[in-house]
């Protein structure tokens, strides 16, 4: 365990170089006044104490020490004022360092392969790093305690050593059993931890789902106030049983070592009692000794509890970077081939995808080419792999087996990027950012000075009207829990959704039941919309409206992940397939 500690530190003090080299240097020269000043101030006090203590009257003999004794203040003075000074540094590196660490997993988490969210503990692994983020506000800390108790460790156990070599390994003896206590109890609660990530990460998500406002209707009407609330209590104690188990363990460990350091130090004073019986150390110097023994004792113990803060702390952090290194191998490791403008075919060939953990790929063996200007409508029962196969379309999957090439480079040697930069996706869960109007049309986008396209975007969704009544216009903030927030229906927000894909001109167009809350006002103009953009691009729609299918050029019917049916809108509604099956069911009323 202890071996670790160098490793901790030395990542601590890279991490911490990084940040803010400044206040790096300034702790560095603060540990050293620190520990100068404690070695100044244990042989000023010696030097003071023998006149003081000596045969002269006691007044001579403290006009003779004076000037030890103004150094001894000095020393002190110095000593609180570079801890002090310590402090502020530290202070200055480890809101910056948790930022950044934060931003790090935030990113890493970001930037994964999509696949990645499916693979199983991706999301436990994730929780267990947030705690080394968590942890980062103590890192520096415990880890400027740990040298500062150090350095004056150092300086003390210099003076008490040559008062008789028996103290110093007595005193170590005497603090060791707490730090061997500390590092137990610090892997206890880290196994403690460990066995709570999984439910604590249930617990946490629950705890949005249930208290979120957005989904405050559904809660109440539906009485799930009392389950959730009982089944958040019943994680809750799960959680606390397990530390509560555990708290026996501690307790006897931190009896045990008490009680051997107990005994240690006992022997320590008696060792100090019976060398001064004995005139091994002489009575004027007994002082001096009394305060090295103390001074030696509180740096030792602070040295051992904070090692262990700082061992308890590398545990957290090894979690929080065998993550970032987990999602540094799970990045996109595609090629950097960029992609001919415009996009004029995407060709699917024989693909197929499998998701981790199922028996049966979502989709399987889908052969299909689609050329610009063309619009495309997908439909299939529930699961039968629709958005999987625009998952494919526009690689946030890459296939398992086949390819998925657009103007004939393959998506997998392509700069995901560049495939994005040409891709707008409604899809049919979308966020409700908590930002202004503008933001929320305009993210991902450079930013422009001029609301003229933003406008185009809305008007294009049939959105203005809704824009027009806020508040702020393009400026209000689309979320009602937050001061000066307000709210939009959700049909409303759907359309924001729309403008979205729509601001971005894209060449490919994914619409994934793009009109599933809107009015027939509202969808009637989405559609309008995309037969009106549809030359410039490739445009695909997935819907379980079938009538809305009519726009299409195209239509694939989707079975258990593969293609059992594709033609026209016509040819379909009289092939007496599932498509005229389905349609007749959606007008069976
Ligand atoms: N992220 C995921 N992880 C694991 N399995 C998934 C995931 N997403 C979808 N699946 C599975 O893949 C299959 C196809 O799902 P997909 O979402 O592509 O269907 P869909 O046709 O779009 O369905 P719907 O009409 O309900 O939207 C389903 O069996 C589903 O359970």
């Amino acid at each position: 365990m202890c071996a670790q500690i160098p490793t901790v530190l030395g990542r601590i003090a890279r991490l911490s170089w990084r940040t803010d080299r400044g206040a790096v240097r300034l702790l560095i020269g603060c540990q050293v006044l620190t520990g100068l000043s404690a070695a100044v101030l244990l042989t000023a006090t010696a030097r003071a104490m023998g006149p003081i203590l000596g045969p002269e009257p006691f007044a001579d003999g403290l006009r003779t020490a004076l000037p030890a004794l103004l150094v001894v203040a000095l020393a002190a003075a110095l000593g609180r004022t570079a801890s002090a000074v310590a402090t502020y540094a530290e202070r200055r590196i480890t809101p910056l360092l948790t930022s950044q660490m934060d931003v790090a997993l935030v990113e890493a988490v970001c930037r994964v392969e999509a696949a990645a969210y499916a693979r199983d503990g991706f999301s436990d692994r994730q929780e267990a790093a947030e705690m080394g983020v968590t942890r980062t506000h103590v890192m520096v800390t415990d880890a400027q305690r740990f040298m500062s108790a150090l350095i004056r460790m150092v300086t003390a156990a210099g003076v008490l050593s040559v008062l008789h070599v028996m103290l110093l390994p007595l005193l170590l003896l005497a603090v060791l059993p707490a730090g061997i206590g500390a590092l137990l109890n610090a892997r206890v609660d880290y196994e403690i931890h460990y066995a709570n990530i999984s439910d604590r990460n249930v617990r946490g998500m629950m705890r949005w789902w249930a208290t979120t406002s957005r989904y405050g209707d559904e809660v109440r009407a539906n009485s799930m106030t009392d389950y959730l609330v009982h089944w958040y209590r019943a994680l809750s104690e799960r959680c606390d049983r397990r530390t509560l188990a555990a708290a026996p363990r501690t307790l006897r460990i931190a009896l045990l070592c008490s009680l051997a350091g107990g005994v240690f130090l006992l022997a320590t004073w008696g060792a100090l009692a019976w060398l001064t019986a004995l005139g091994r150390i002489e009575p004027a110097i007994t002082a001096t000794a009394f305060i090295a023994v103390q001074t030696t004792l509180a740096a030792l113990s602070n040295l051992v509890i904070n090692g262990a803060a700082v061992f308890h702390t590398s545990l957290y952090l090894g979690d929080m970077q065998n993550f970032l290194d987990d999602a540094a191998a799970r990045a996109p490791k595609r090629g950097h081939r960029q992609l001919a403008a415009p996009v004029d075919e995407i060709k699917l060939d024989e693909v197929v995808y499998q998701y981790p953990e199922k028996d049966k790929p979502a989709v399987d063996g889908v052969s299909l080419t689609l050329k610009r200007g063309q619009i495309l409508a997908i439909v299939g029962a529930n699961g039968s792999g629709k958005s999987t196969l625009t998952r494919l379309l526009t690689g946030i999957y890459l296939p398992d087996k086949g390819v998925v090439t657009w103007n004939g480079t393959d998506l997998a040697d392509a700069d995901p990027r560049a495939v994005w930069q040409r891709t707008g996706l409604v899809p049919q869960i979308f966020a409700q950012w908590p930002l202004r109007v503008r933001e929320n049309v305009t993210l991902g986008q450079s930013r422009t000075h001029d609301d003229g396209p933003v406008w185009e975007a809305i008007d294009a969704a049939g959105l203005r009207e809704a824009i027009d009544d806020l508040p702020s216009g393009l400026d209000t903030l689309l979320a009602r829990d937050i001061f000066g927030g307000s709210e939009l229906s959700g049909g409303q927000w759907q359309r924001v959704a729309a403008s979205r894909a729509l601001y971005r001109k894209p060449e490919l167009l994914i619409l994934d039941e793009p009109t599933s809350q809107m009015d027939p006002r509202g969808e009637h103009q989405i559609f309008e919309q995309i037969k009106a953009v549809a030359a410039d691009r490739i445009t695909i729609v997935v819907t379980h409206r079938l009538e809305n299918t009519k726009v299409a050029d195209h239509i694939v019917v989707m079975e258990h992940g593969r293609i059992t049916e594709q033609g026209r809108y016509e040819d379909l509604v009289h092939g007496g397939g599932t498509f005229a099956e389905l349609l007749e069911l959606s007008q069976d009323r």
